[in-house]
């Protein structure tokens, strides 16, 4: 599989990858190399230009980009419940479910404050319980430890490890050495010198 954009040069070529549940994998690589463009492939938003992608047993793909996007008046626990609600759920388990994911990642104070008012580690934290709501079969996430300390990040790594050890496949780009380290296999989009 192969991808460039027109008028631009290969991103990557040649590239052969089986994706297994259970695994976590970290997608390296300098910036301008790729990585978003692949999470964009393996979502099914991007077509590759070279060759193709098969999807076996996935249903839900979620995704969880790099800046945090919610509905400013919104409260965080909402954020979470919504997709609990649209897989058919009662609003009551909905709720409960919510409130157990904002628990996951330590976010259980500021379940009812709004959106706008979380900082940027809280935000970034609530999209990825928000993804993990939609249950998803295949999980991308862009950078998810570029706005957290070393703690937060640390606990984000170790809950992606838990969800793939749930069956998910987890794919996260990340410059962050430790989160990279944490992962099961590394995928380097680096081109070779
Ligand atoms: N829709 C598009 N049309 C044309 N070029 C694009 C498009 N999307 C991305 N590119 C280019 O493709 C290259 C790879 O971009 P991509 O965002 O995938 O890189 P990245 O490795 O995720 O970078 P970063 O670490 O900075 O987020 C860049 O040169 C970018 O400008």
């Amino acid at each position: 599989m192969g991808h460039h954009f027109p008028g631009g040069h290969d991103l990557f070529s040649d590239l052969t990858l089986a994706l297994v549940p259970k695994t976590v994998y970290a997608l390296t690589g300098p910036s301008g190399s790729g990585k978003s463009t692949l999470l964009g492939i393996m979502a099914g938003w991007i077509t590759p230009t070279a060759g193709a992608v098969v999807r076996d047993g996935i249903q839900q793909v979620g995704r969880v980009f790099q800046n945090p996007h919610g509905t400013p008046g919104r409260t965080a626990v909402d954020h979470v419940a919504l997709p609990v609600l649209a897989a058919g759920h009662h609003r009551d388990e909905a709720h409960d479910e919510a409130m157990r994911l904002l628990g996951d990642f330590g976010l259980t104070s500021i379940a009812d404050n709004p959106f706008r008012s979380l900082s940027g580690g809280e935000a970034q934290r609530l999209m990825l319980a928000r993804a993990i709501a939609g249950s998803p079969d295949l999980l991308l996430v862009d950078e998810p430890t570029a706005q957290l300390d070393p703690h937060a990040a640390a606990t984000i790594t170790a809950s992606l490890g838990a969800l793939s050890r749930e069956g998910m496949i987890v794919v996260v780009a990340t410059h962050d050495h430790r989160a990279r380290e944490a992962c099961d296999v590394v995928i380097d989009l680096a081109p070779v010198p």
